[in-house]
C-alpha cells in the first residue's frame, strides 16, 4: 500500500518530486497544479546521514556551474566571536570595525557603538534584543574598553535569546553539531569558554537578571546554564559562517551548515548585503551530478594539506580525506613538495613529498633516490622558510628582496610551493608599481618573468580551485597582471614603430583580451566585497583602455 499523500489532494500518491524528493503527487497533473506553491521550496538536494561525515547534503539532479542550490536568511547573526586585545572591534549593530576609544556609546547599553543612530542597535534582530540584557550591569567603563566591552560574547548570548523569541529557531539551533566530546573539561577549549565568554556573561549580566526576574516573577532568559552556554559555543565554532565584506560578523544558517567540507568544494556562495538580511546565495561552482555530496571549503586553499589537516582536526574535529588531501601532489601541483636535498649535500634532482599525505606523521620520499625525511624534519624546515617569508613579507619589501627570498627558496622548495606561491604573487604585483621598475624602467626581461609567473600561478590556482569558489581575488589580480605585463612590452614595441617585426605581438595581445574576460569572469560573485569592488572597477577601466588602444591603432584581434 502507498503510504505517501499527494500534495495538492491528500490522496494516496507515488510519484515524488524530482527536484527535491520531498513530496509526492497523485498523478503529473496535480505535481504540475502544486508547482507554484512547491516552487519557492523545492531545492535541489536531500538531506542525509552519513556514518563518517554526520548531516550532509546529496544532490537530487545533475547541477551546472551557476545553478542556485539554496537561498536563506540567517537563524541568528553576531560580532564574529574572537577576543580582541587591542585595536578596533565591531560595532553590535552593524558589525563595522571601529575604534572603541574613539566612538560614540549606545545610550542604553554603553556598548561602543560606530553611530548612536546605527539602525542595527533598535533592530531585534541584531542589537535590539541583547541590549536590555547588557543594560543590566550599571557601570560603564572609561578605561580598558576592550576587557570592559567583550563583543565576541554577543553572539553567544544572541543564540540563548532566541530560547523565548524564537523557540523554533532556537531548537534548530540546538540541533546542530558541537562536538561538545572534544571540548570537555581540561580542554584548552573547555577553559576559554568557561572563563571568557561564561564567566563574563554570568558575572555581568545574568546574576542582575536573575535577581530582576525573581522580583518581577518574569522569566526573560530560561536557560543560562554552564552547559547550554558551552553546547552553544561548540555549535558556533563548528557551524558559523564569517562573513568579511565591510564587517567582522558570524553567521548561522539553518540549512547552509550541513554542507561538508572539501578542499576542492563544489559549490560557491555569496552574502546579500545588510539591507537584504545577509542572505546566503549557494550556486554550484563545478558540475554536480545526480547523488553528488554538495561540498564547501572551511579552511584556507592556499595552506599546504598538512596545514589544512591540521587546522580542520582542531577547529572543525574531523580527518580530511578528499582527493587532494590524499594525492600527495595536490592535484599535481606540488603545492606541498620539497626539493630533495640528496646524499652528501648533492641534489639528486627529485622531490620529496609526503608518503601518506592522511598520515598527520606520515614521512616523506624522494621520487628519485631512497632519501627519506620525518614529518618532523620536513615540518622544521617548512615553518623555518615561512617565518622567514613572513618576515620579509611584513617588512613593505622591495622587488629585490623577494626576488633574493625566491631564489634561496628555490635551493628547498617545488617553485610550486605554498611559500613560493605566496612570494610570486606578492612580486607580480610590484614589478611595474616600485621604484626602479616603473613600467618606463622594467626591463623587458623582468616583463617577460613577471609574465611567466603569472602564468605557473595561473595554472596553480586552476587545479587547486576548479570551481573558483575560493580564490577569484587572487586569480584576478594574476590575469589583471598579466595582461598588464603584456601590454607594456606591447606598447613599448609598438612606440618604437616596430609593430611589424614583433614576433608574436598579435599572441600577447590575445592573452591580454583573454585574461581581462578571464578576470571579470572569476570575479562576477565578488561584487559585495570591498576587495572585489575595487578589483572589478580596475578590471573594468583596464578593459576599457585596451579596447579604446585597440581601436585607436585599428587592431582587429580577429582578423589579424
Ligand atoms: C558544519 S557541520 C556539518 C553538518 C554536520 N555533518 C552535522 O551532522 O550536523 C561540520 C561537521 O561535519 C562533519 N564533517 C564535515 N565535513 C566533513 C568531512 N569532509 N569529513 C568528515 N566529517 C565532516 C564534521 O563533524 C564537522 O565538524
Amino acid at each position: 500500500m502507498c503510504d505517501k499523500v499527494c500534495a495538492e489532494c491528500q490522496e494516496p500518491a507515488d510519484l515524488n518530486c524530482s527536484g527535491c524528493r520531498m513530496v509526492s503527487y497523485c498523478g503529473k497533473e496535480h505535481q504540475k497544479k502544486h508547482w507554484k506553491q512547491h516552487k519557492s521550496l523545492c531545492r535541489p538536494f536531500i538531506i542525509e546521514q552519513d556514518e563518517a561525515i554526520g548531516k550532509c547534503l546529496i544532490a537530487t539532479r545533475d547541477l551546472n556551474p551557476g545553478d542556485l542550490i539554496l537561498t536563506e536568511h540567517p537563524i541568528v547573526s553576531g560580532p564574529t566571536p574572537h577576543m580582541v586585545e587591542e585595536g578596533p572591534v565591531p560595532c553590535p549593530g552593524c558589525y563595522r570595525l571601529i575604534v572603541g576609544e574613539e566612538s560614540p556609546r549606545c545610550p542604553n547599553c554603553d556598548f561602543p557603538v560606530c553611530d548612536t543612530r546605527c539602525p542595527g542597535l533598535q533592530d531585534m534582530e541584531h542589537h535590539g534584543h541583547e541590549c536590555m540584557i547588557l543594560a543590566l550591569r550599571d557601570i560603564s567603563a572609561i578605561n580598558g574598553l576592550h576587557d570592559f566591552y567583550r563583543q565576541d560574547t554577543l553572539l553567544s548570548l544572541r543564540c540563548l535569546l532566541l530560547q523565548k523569541r524564537h523557540p523554533k529557531k532556537y531548537a534548530q539551533l540546538m540541533d546542530m553539531e558541537a562536538h561538545l566530546e572534544r571540548r570537555g573539561k581540561g580542554t584548552d577549549v573547555y577553559n576559554e569558554v568557561q572563563d571568557r565568554i561564561f564567566n563574563y556573561l554570568d558575572d555581568n549580566f545574568f546574576r542582575p537578571l536573575k535577581c530582576m526576574e525573581m522580583k518581577t516573577g518574569k522569566s526573560i532568559l530560561p536557560d543560562t546554564s554552564k552547559e547550554t552556554i558551552h553546547k552553544i559555543c561548540g555549535i558556533i565554532d563548528v557551524n558559523a559562517l564569517e562573513i568579511n565584506q565591510y564587517s567582522e560578523m558570524s553567521v548561522l544558517y539553518p540549512t547552509a551548515y550541513l554542507m561538508e567540507h572539501s578542499c576542492v568544494p563544489n559549490t560557491v556562495h555569496t552574502f546579500d548585503l545588510v539591507s537584504q538580511g545577509y542572505k546566503i546565495n549557494i550556486r554550484a561552482a563545478l558540475p554536480i551530478k545526480k547523488g553528488d555530496h554538495i561540498s564547501t571549503m572551511y579552511t584556507h586553499a592556499l595552506w599546504g594539506t598538512q596545514g589544512r589537516r591540521e587546522h580542520l582536526r582542531e577547529t572543525k574535529y574531523f580527518s580530511c580525506s578528499c582527493k587532494r588531501c590524499s594525492d600527495p601532489s595536490e592535484l599535481g601541483t606540488n603545492f606541498s613538495s620539497l626539493l630533495c636535498m640528496g646524499s652528501n649535500e648533492e641534489p639528486c634532482g627529485g622531490l620529496q613529498s609526503p608518503i601518506n599525505p592522511l598520515d598527520y606523521n606520515t614521512e616523506w620520499a624522494c621520487n628519485k633516490c631512497q632519501i627519506r625525511l620525518t614529518n618532523g624534519e620536513v615540518s622544521y624546515l617548512v615553518n623555518r622558510i615561512g617565518e622567514e617569508v613572513d618576515n620579509v613579507q611584513l617588512s613593505s619589501p622591495t622587488v629585490r628582496e623577494l626576488d633574493a627570498l625566491l631564489t634561496k627558496m628555490a635551493t628547498f622548495l617545488h617553485p610550486n610551493h605554498y611559500h613560493c606561491y605566496a612570494v610570486k604573487h606578492s612580486l607580480i604585483q610590484l614589478y611595474g608599481y616600485q621604484q626602479g621598475y616603473m613600467p618606463s624602467q622594467i626591463t623587458d626581461e623582468t616583463l617577460n618573468r613577471k609574465a611567466n609567473m603569472c602564468r605557473e600561478l595561473l595554472e596553480v590556482t586552476k587545479k587547486l580551485d576548479p570551481g573558483n569558489s575560493r580564490l577569484p581575488l587572487y586569480s584576478g589580480v594574476i590575469l589583471h597582471e598579466l595582461h598588464l605585463a603584456n601590454m607594456i612590452l606591447v606598447k613599448r614595441k609598438w612606440d618604437l614603430g616596430m609593430k611589424t617585426r614583433v614576433k608574436g605581438m598579435l599572441a600577447m595581445l590575445q592573452e591580454c583580451n583573454q585574461s581581462l574576460a578571464e578576470a571579470k569572469e572569476v570575479l562576477k560573485n565578488e561584487f559585495t566585497t570591498p576587495a572585489g569592488e575595487k578589483l572589478n572597477k580596475v578590471i573594468a577601466t583596464s578593459t576599457h583602455e585596451f579596447n579604446r588602444w585597440l581601436e585607436r591603432n585599428k587592431i582587429d584581434l580577429n582578423k589579424n
